[in-house]
Formats: structure tokens, C-alpha cells, sequence
């Protein structure tokens, strides 16, 4: 029986050789083939030869009032030319080294010739014949092609595939989703995407095909999230009154977004559903504490609990704070990182094996194959957007169903969110502590270097300790390491012996990394030079000045990431951004850093500046990559499909109508169980 799913092989005329060539496009099945959509179209509307620019591109509709003629001349070269009579004008056409299409050629016959206009000769030097009738309004697909495979071959091959399987193409969408939006049956979607005759057909077929992807992408993440619902998951059942007891030992109050986020998490431990939750809050709104409430309550019911950081710093910085929330607890923590010894680190696997330890924190270490956890309950992933999908799955594979809780400091505009996290729960903390302060940003150019310095000057005169970053120089971590060194040099001789400054880069070993941000944090340093390594995470609540050099080299998301390394602490903190920026955009990324301190809204501005893809990192975010949608401009379609894709999931037997079976079909194939499975 013939499938979608067939080999192109399945195609007449493709043969193994042909098959290789359509795989360099990613093209290997015949759905693969029909879904290879057009990037672009091109408009065959005739051109009116009377204000036809010289050289210029132009579409002819007319009649061959001549035979054509082919003429060879030197090595395979070859000319075939014949007359056409266009509206009320004569002129010549000719095409180089296409002598076959001759044959498609007839005195008397209606042709479209599309080529450049040679004014001064009255000719066309042709580049396409299409054989429509004039009047009809005509649009042609152009397809992403390569070196390979020839925009040529892809036209043949589409329509060989669209001929062959049209009657086994099933439309997908549900008909009352169909006649809600005004979307298209399947098969006239791909005829019309492919073969449209007009703008209108194309329009509208690339409509549904952006519909169909979003609502199939989010019925996969539904589906995922209500399957989660109903397996088993691993049931955390702490004893309430000892978390309590626990959360009492804290030096602070927590903010009632904390409180109700940790609420959020606690009953996601209790179900007995795997948690799947992610922990959004801006820079500083307190998720570490959190995340010891979390680790805290899965270690009082004897099992371990992971978290994942994207560096040795973090890992190590994380150690140590939990290390101190958890003296006199249960809680004993170890630290896996690349830097131990190889003996250490036998050592440290076989307690970790035998649930000696039952907090492990660690770098991408902790997914390696060697690390067995005794009884892993709780998955923490800080700063989620750095590990991909498959590392978030390869730590959730590491034990029984365990409970995955990802944090980010990056606030990702709500919309968006349910595309990049779709199949997670969202907490957020929208409230920072009381009695911070806001941070004070003032953007500076670089000629008031002195202004800056003398500012500097005055607060560590009043006993603040600061940042200051150095540009980054995204080609070369070593030229990065070179302006940091320089600019630590300048700074030391401007400030010690009264002021001590230090040095942070990416090619220090851990030890001297650690040393200084110890150094630092014990305010014997007052003055940290550091490269964009300090960007995640770090903490230190004395710190209350933020510099940066050449701020406008950083993307919004940055800047707010490494401002957000100061006014951590109930003093009045400040931010100096040193720009001569060159871009307009770099500009209102300088604008905006100084108009609010707010994560969310940095990251809406950012979103309107540089769009979707750039914000979130394609490859580090897991964000899916659409074909025909964008998850920005097709944002409300987005909106739309997860709410019909949640109302199909929840209908009671949805899966048994006759009408969903191509559904039902599409998501046994992506693997994945449905809801009733
Ligand atoms: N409710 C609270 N009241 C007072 N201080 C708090 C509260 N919660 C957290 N803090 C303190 O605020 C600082 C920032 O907290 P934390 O490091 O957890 O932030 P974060 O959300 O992880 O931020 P980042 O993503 O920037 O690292 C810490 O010094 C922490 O001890």
C-alpha cells in the first residue's frame, strides 16, 4: 500500500543516486518531498514592454509568429531564437545553450517567456518558457535548492510526487477546525503551495500549512503534558510540618511570589504525576531559595536530589550557598565537576551510586553515562536555556520517572513561552524582595571615560565593591582574554594599592577562578575585571556597581543578565553602560537598559528588535523551528492551535472518532503516546 512515508526510491524516475542527491536537502521520504515547501514565489504578471527597464528582468505573453531556429556554434554552445508577437509589438527571442525547448515550441502556439530585456536589439535573452495563456494571472514556486539537487529537478519531482499520491495524502486538521479558520483540505493545500496559478491560492494554501504545523506541534506538546498527567510518576510525600520547620530556619521572609511558586512545586512533588515544571523569575527574585525548599523536601523522604548548572563557577557558587542553607540537615552536598581528580571522582560516582550523597551538583558532568544515581527524585536544571532538549531528557533518564524543575533567569515574554516550554508548567516570580532598590543605569559614551572612573572612585570611597566588563569580542575568546588583562592592568594601576583588583576570564583554571570570586566575596577585592563569564548567576549581594564597556556589543538579554549581578542586596545600586553605539538599534538596546529595569519588558523590546529566533538561541533553547509559521508574527495562530489542540486531547474518546485517525496515525508516528494509550 502506498504511504507518505515511502522512500522517494517509490518515485518513478528516482533512482538510488537521485535518492543520495534529495538527502543533502534533508529530503528522504515522499512526505519529505510534497513538504518541501517554496521559499518564495516568483510573479509572471507581463511586463509592458514600453516602460520595460534596459537589462531588466521581464515576463512576455504572446504568439511564435516564426519557426524556431537552432543555430550550434562552438563546443556545445548552441543559440535558438524565434519571433513573438507580444500586444501590438514584434520582438526577437532567444535562448543560449536550450536548444530542448524548441520542442515545446510551435508557430501560432501561446507561450510566457520570462528574461532580460536587450532594448537597444529588440530582443529577449530567455531564461524560462512556461506554457500558460495569456491573462491568467501566474505565480511560479521557488524552492531552497543546492549544488545537488537543481530548482529543475525539485519542480519535476514534486509534481511526479503530488501525481503519484495525491488520493493517499489525508487531511489532517479536524473539519470543524477547518471551517472555523477557512483552511484548506490537504491535498489542495499542497497542490496549491506548490502549483498555485494564483497569489491568492498560494496565500491562502500557506495559511493552512502554517495552521496545520502550529496545531500539529502543539497537540504533540499537549499530548506530552497529559500523558505525564496519567503515568506514574514518582510521588515526593515529605513530612509538612519538618518542610516547615525547615523554611523557618531561613534568614528572610519570602515574598509571596516565592511562597506561592514553592506551593506550585510542592504539590507537583506530592501527585503522583512526574513534575515537569519550569521556574521563571528575572535576575534576583530569589529562585535558589526555592529550589533548597524543593531539594529539601525530596531528601526528607530518603531520595536524592540533582542540579544541573551551566558552569564550574555556578556549580561551585551553588555548593557552597546550599552548603550553608543546609548546615544541620540531612542534606549533605557533593560537588561533580570536571575539575576533580580521577580518583576523586571514582570515589564520588561510588557514593553517589550507593546514596551515600543525597544533593549532587554539577556541570554537564552530571548527564555523563558513569553517573548512577542511587534514587534520584528531583532533576534541577539552573538556567535551562543553555542545555538543550536531549540533555534535559538524558537527566531525566537517570532515574525512575524523577521530578524535573528547570530554572531561567531569562523572562521570555509570556506569549512566547508557550512555544518555547509548551509541554512545561510555568511558575514565575514576578516580585522581586522587598527593599530593593532599583538599579540606577546611566549610559555613558566612551569619551566620558573619566566621568565613570571618578564615579567608580566615589562608591568604593563609600566602601562598594564593583563590577566591571570588558568588551567582548565575540570571534576570539583569546582577544577577549587580552582586554580583560588590559583593562585589569589600567584599573590596578588607577586604584591599588587602596583598592584591590582582581581578574576573572573564561582561560583561568578553576582553582584561580574560585580563589578570586572568593577573594571577592569576602571584600577583599573591591574592583572584579571580568569577561561575560560572570553573566549567569553570580551572587554577591555586596557588589553595587555595574560597568560595562562597549555595552552596545551585548544583546539586551545580556546586558540585563549582567546588570542584574548587582542590587542584589538592600543598597542602592548602580549600572554605567559605556557605548558609542552605531546602529539605531544598538541604540534603543542602550535606551531601553536605561528606561526599566523590568525582565519582561526588556525582553519584549529585545523580542521587537531582533525577533524570535535570534532571542531565544535557536540550538541552545530547544525552540522548535517552523517551516512555514513564525512564532512571533503567527504569535495569535500559536495561541489558537494550543487551545484547539488541548479541546480535541480533552474531548472523551477523540481518538476512536474515524475523523481523527490521520492524527491519531501522525502522533503514534512522531512516537509518542497519546493520552488514552
Ligand atoms: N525573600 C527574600 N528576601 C530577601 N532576600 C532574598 C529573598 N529571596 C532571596 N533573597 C536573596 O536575594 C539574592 C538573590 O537570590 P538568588 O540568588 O536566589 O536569585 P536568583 O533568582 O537565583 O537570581 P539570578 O538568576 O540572578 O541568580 C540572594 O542573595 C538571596 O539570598
Amino acid at each position: 500500500m502506498q504511504s507518505l512515508q515511502d522512500p522517494v526510491t517509490a518515485l518513478k524516475g528516482v533512482g538510488d543516486k537521485k535518492a543520495e542527491q534529495l538527502a543533502t536537502l534533508g529530503i528522504t521520504t515522499v512526505e519529505d518531498l510534497l513538504t518541501h515547501y517554496p521559499s518564495r514565489y516568483d510573479d509572471f504578471a507581463p511586463t509592458n514592454l514600453e516602460v520595460a527597464v534596459d537589462k531588466q528582468k521581464v515576463t512576455l505573453h504572446g504568439t511564435v509568429i516564426s519557426a524556431p531556429v537552432v543555430s550550434r556554434y562552438g563546443y556545445r554552445k548552441s543559440r535558438l531564437s524565434f519571433r513573438l508577437q507580444t500586444g501590438h509589438q514584434v520582438v526577437q527571442v532567444i535562448f543560449f545553450n536550450q536548444p530542448y525547448f524548441k520542442d515545446h515550441l510551435q508557430v501560432n502556439g501561446d507561450v510566457t517567456v520570462v528574461g532580460t530585456w536587450q532594448r537597444a536589439r529588440q530582443q529577449v535573452w530567455g531564461t524560462k518558457l512556461l506554457t500558460v495563456k495569456p491573462g491568467e494571472e501566474t505565480i511560479g514556486a521557488v524552492y531552497a535548492a543546492n549544488k545537488h539537487v537543481k530548482q529543475a529537478t525539485l519542480h519535476q519531482l514534486i509534481e511526479v510526487a503530488f501525481h503519484q499520491y495525491q488520493h493517499v495524502i489525508a487531511t489532517l486538521l479536524p473539519v470543524a477546525l477547518r471551517q472555523r479558520y477557512q483552511l484548506l483540505d490537504r491535498p489542495t493545500m499542497i497542490k496549491w503551495l506548490h502549483f498555485p496559478t494564483t497569489g491568492e491560492q498560494a496565500k491562502q494554501a500557506r495559511r493552512t500549512a502554517a495552521y496545520e504545523e502550529v496545531f500539529l506541534f502543539q497537540l504533540r506538546l499537549q499530548s506530552m503534558r497529559l500523558a505525564r498527567r496519567t503515568a506514574d510518576g514518582l510521588q515526593i510525600w515529605y513530612d509538612n510540618e519538618e518542610l516547615r520547620a525547615f523554611i523557618k530556619t531561613i534568614p528572610f521572609e519570602l515574598t509571596a511570589a516565592q511562597k506561592r511558586v514553592v506551593n506550585e512545586i510542592c504539590r507537583d512533588l506530592r501527585s503522583p504525576f512526574q513534575m515537569n515544571r519550569l521556574l521563571q523569575g528575572d535576575v534576583g527574585s530569589g529562585k535558589t531559595i526555592v529550589a533548597a525548599i524543593a531539594i529539601y523536601a525530596t531528601i526528607l523522604t530518603g531520595h536524592q536530589a540533582a542540579l544541573m548548572a551551566p558552569t564550574e563557577i555556578l556549580a561551585a557558587q551553588h555548593a557552597a550557598k546550599l552548603a550553608e542553607v543546609f548546615t544541620d540537615t540531612p542534606v549533605n552536598v557533593a560537588l561533580l565537576t570536571g575539575s576533580l581528580t580521577a580518583k576523586q571522582h571514582t570515589e564520588l560516582l561510588k557514593q553517589i551510586a550507593a546514596g551515600q550523597c543525597n544533593l549532587i551538583i554539577g556541570t554537564h558532568a552530571l548527564i555523563q553515562d558513569q553517573v548512577h544515581f542511587a534514587n534520584l527524585g528531583l532533576a534541577i536544571i539552573d538556567e535551562q536555556h543553555r542545555f538543550g532538549v536531549e540533555q534535559r531528557k538524558l537527566l531525566r533518564e537517570k532515574g525512575l520517572q524523577p521530578n524535573v524543575l528547570a530554572m531561567t533567569a531569562t523572562p521570555i515574554p509570556r506569549t512566547l513561552s508557550i512555544t518555547a516550554y509548551g509541554e512545561m508548567d510555568v511558575s514565575v516570580i514576578d516580585e522581586l524582595p522587598a527593599g530593593r532598590k532599583a538599579i540606577k543605569t546611566t549610559w555613558l559614551k566612551s569619551d566620558q571615560g573619566e566621568a565613570a572612573l571618578s564615579f567608580l572612585t566615589a562608591q568604593l570611597q563609600q566602601g562598594a565593591q564593583a563590577y566591571v566588563v570588558s568588551p567582548l569580542i565575540e570571534e576570539s575568546e583569546k582577544i577577549d582574554v587580552q582586554n580583560a588583562t588590559a583593562l585589569y592592568e589600567h584599573l590596578a594601576a588607577h586604584f591599588q594599592p587602596e583598592y584591590q583588583v582582581g581578574l576573572l576570564h573564561g582561560r583561568m583554571s578553576n582553582d584561580e577562578k574560585a580563589t578570586v570570586m572568593a577573594d571577592f566575596a569576602a571584600g577583599k577585592v573591591q574592583v572584579l575585571v571580568a569577561t561575560t563569564v560572570i553573566e549567569v548567576g553570580v551572587d554577591n549581594p555586596n557588589a553595587t556597581v555595574m560597568v560595562i564597556y562597549d555595552a552596545d556589543r551585548f544583546g539586551l538579554a545580556q546586558l540585563h543578565q549582567l546588570r542584574g549581578r548587582v542590587g542584589r542586596g538592600g543598597r542602592q545600586s548602580y549600572c554605567l553602560l559605556v557605548a558609542d553605539p552605531k546602529t539605531s538599534e544598538g541604540k534603543q538596546r542602550m535606551e531601553t537598559m536605561v528606561a526599566t529595569t523590568d525582565g519582561f519588558v526588556v525582553a519584549q523590546r529585545d523580542l521587537e528588535l531582533r525577533g524570535a529566533g535570534d532571542l531565544l538561541g535557536k540550538k541552545q533553547s530547544g525552540m522548535p523551528e517552523f517551516k512555514v509559521a513564525d512564532p512571533v508574527a503567527d504569535l495569535k495562530m500559536m495561541q489558537y492551535a494550543r487551545q484547539d489542540a488541548l479541546n480535541l486531547l480533552e474531548q472523551p474518546q477523540w481518538d476512536q472518532q474515524d475523523e481523527n485517525q490521520p492524527l491519531v496515525h501522525y502522533l503514534t508516528q512522531q512516537n509518542l503516546q497519546t493520552h488514552f494509550d
